[in-house]
């Protein structure tokens, strides 16, 4: 970093993806890790004469905006790092931004994305909640904790040279050791795990269930056939029993045994950290698509405690008769990752839908049925619900916990491949909800769902980019936005949940 090229870059808007945007004699740099309305001196990370654009990452801060505040995370501070000689880690690039100006410029970044991309224009719908000027509010979601911390469930971590927990800085692939990772709940930080050591393994994912400890590992291994592997796993096994076993704040331990190919080349460590990779690995897509060698097997093996954790669903909402409070799921399987999004997620369903006793709905991209438990009971036992959702585990849940709940359906299933399911649920379906992945639903789903012609359509979606080329095709079939809300379910990080309601 101290070699590279120093520019004085006058801050322009907040773009989608965490970065500024500024001019340098014409060109466009993308600066990270600085606030709209700044003067700045910040290090060329990625550019060149050819170059139709240019990273940089802010070193000083020449004339600061009234919204800066030091850092909530010494290790994802960028001034301190570039004072160290050293590069920030990622996962937390609104970090140094207070939080209400957070929520303003996630407000820009979504409206700016439905005009770019959707070509929606806010100030023209006339929304109910949303001032006539299209302005959008993003609301904080409880519990809310000040500096915007302590709410992930959920993180993944590589694994260091030395077997510490690491991460990696933004669009690099060597780890940073972490001391701590402040964005996680309490119960990480309580726990020893900073201390542990992870060598042999390349990722571990922590799960918090119900936001709280004791907590849950995924330890994922890459192993060849052969003795020496097996003798490897079985010292990283003794090693990890031994660590749990010491007030670790550890409630189980699972080994995620990728056998690849022999001929592979690993995948670098630290790489499926709450990235697509890890997000993959729950969703069940793996291989060319991400660039990693396809795995020919994962054998899941739990060494310590149990399969699985149990997540507690919302409560205070309509609930089929007998259900369960909570989810029994593996810990791979999706879930919620801010500790307050469930409740969230689903008040604002309720507050922007209308479901009634007796009507059929679906839920698509179900996981592991939180929205379906909440349409269970709404629709009643003579209702219908349609519960699709793709990844093994997920769906496993699903039907473990509405075994016996006769009015709920759930499917196995892609969606794109449930389609003809939906024109044959009873009657005209009241609402399908669709949350589908980072990448949305994509053309063919989105025409499908106009085929079965709900009465009402749902969208949660976790980006703004694909919920707006999504929503420029529901417009354009003749659907009208009526609703939108959109929710601060990831502090310190540039991502954000929308809840959004179309009707014909
Ligand atoms: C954002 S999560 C939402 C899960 C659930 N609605 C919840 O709130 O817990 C998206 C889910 O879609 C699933 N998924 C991804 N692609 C899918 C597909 N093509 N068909 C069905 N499910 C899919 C993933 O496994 C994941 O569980």
């Amino acid at each position: 970093m101290t070699s590279a090229q120093m520019l004085t870059l006058q801050i322009g808007p907040m773009a989608h993806g965490g970065h500024c945007i500024a001019r340098h004699e014409g060109r466009v740099v993308f600066v990270r890790h600085a606030v709209p309305g700044e003067t700045v001196r910040a290090a060329v990370t990625e550019g060149g004469e050819g170059a139709k654009f240019w990273r940089a990452d802010v070193v000083e801060v020449l004339r600061p905006s009234d919204h800066r505040r030091r850092h909530v995370w010494k290790q994802a501070d960028a001034l301190r790092a570039h004072e160290l000689g050293r590069v920030p880690v990622g996962g937390a690039d609104y970090g140094h931004i207070t939080d209400a100006h957070q929520r303003r410029l996630k407000g820009h970044v979504f409206r700016d994305a439905l005009a770019r991309i959707g070509g929606i224009d806010l100030a023209d719908m006339r929304l109910p909640g949303l001032p006539a000027d299209g302005e959008l509010h993003v609301e904080p979601v409880e519990p809310i904790s000040p500096g915007g911390l302590h709410w992930r469930t959920r993180v993944s971590f590589g694994v260091t040279g030395s077997g510490g927990l690491g991460m990696k800085p933004f669009r690099s692939h060597d780890l940073v050791e972490l001391r701590s990772m402040p964005l996680a709940v309490e119960a990480l930080g309580e726990s020893t795990l900073f201390s542990w050591d992870f060598q042999h393994a390349t990722t571990v994912d922590v799960v918090a269930p119900g936001g709280a400890g004791p907590l849950a590992l995924i330890v994922h291994v890459e192993v060849t056939e052969g003795e020496e592997a097996d003798s490897a796993v079985a010292e990283l096994t003794e090693r990890l029993r031994r660590q749990a076993g010491q007030a670790s704040g550890v409630q189980s331990i699972t080994l995620a045994l990728r056998h690849a190919p022999p001929a592979s080349t690993a995948r670098p460590p630290g790489s499926a950290g709450g990235s697509r990779a890890a997000v993959a690995r729950r969703s069940g897509r793996r291989g060319k698509a991400l660039g990693t060698p396809t795995p020919t097997r994962v054998e899941y093996r739990c060494i310590v405690g149990e399969r699985t954790v149990r997540e507690p669903l919302p409560s205070g909402f309509a609930a089929p008769e007998g259900q369960r409070e909570s989810v029994q799921i593996a810990p791979e399987g999706f879930w919620q990752i801010h500790r307050g999004a469930p409740r969230a997620l689903v008040s604002a369903a309720v507050e922007m839908s209308q479901v009634a006793p007796g009507d059929s709905a679906a839920d698509l991209y179900a996981g592991a049925g939180l929205f379906t438990a909440w349409l269970a009971g709404s629709v009643g036992s003579a209702g219908h619900v349609l519960s699709v959702e793709a990844a093994g585990v997920s769906h496993e849940a699903a039907v473990e916990l509405f075994q016996g709940v006769s009015h709920v359906h759930p499917v196995g299933q892609p969606v794109e491949r449930t389609l003809q399911r939906l024109t044959e649920m009873p009657g005209r379906p009241r609402l399908v909800l669709l949350d589908p992945p980072r990448a949305g639903a994509g053309q063919r789903v989105i025409a499908g769902l106009d085929a079965v012609a709900p009465e009402q359509i749902l969208y949660v979606s976790c980006d703004p980019a694909s919920f707006a080329r999504d929503a420029k095709q529901l417009l354009s079939l003749g659907w009208r936005l009526r609703r939108l809300r959109v929710l601060d379910m990831y502090p310190n990080t540039h991502h954000m949940e929308s809840v959004a309601l179309f009707t014909h």
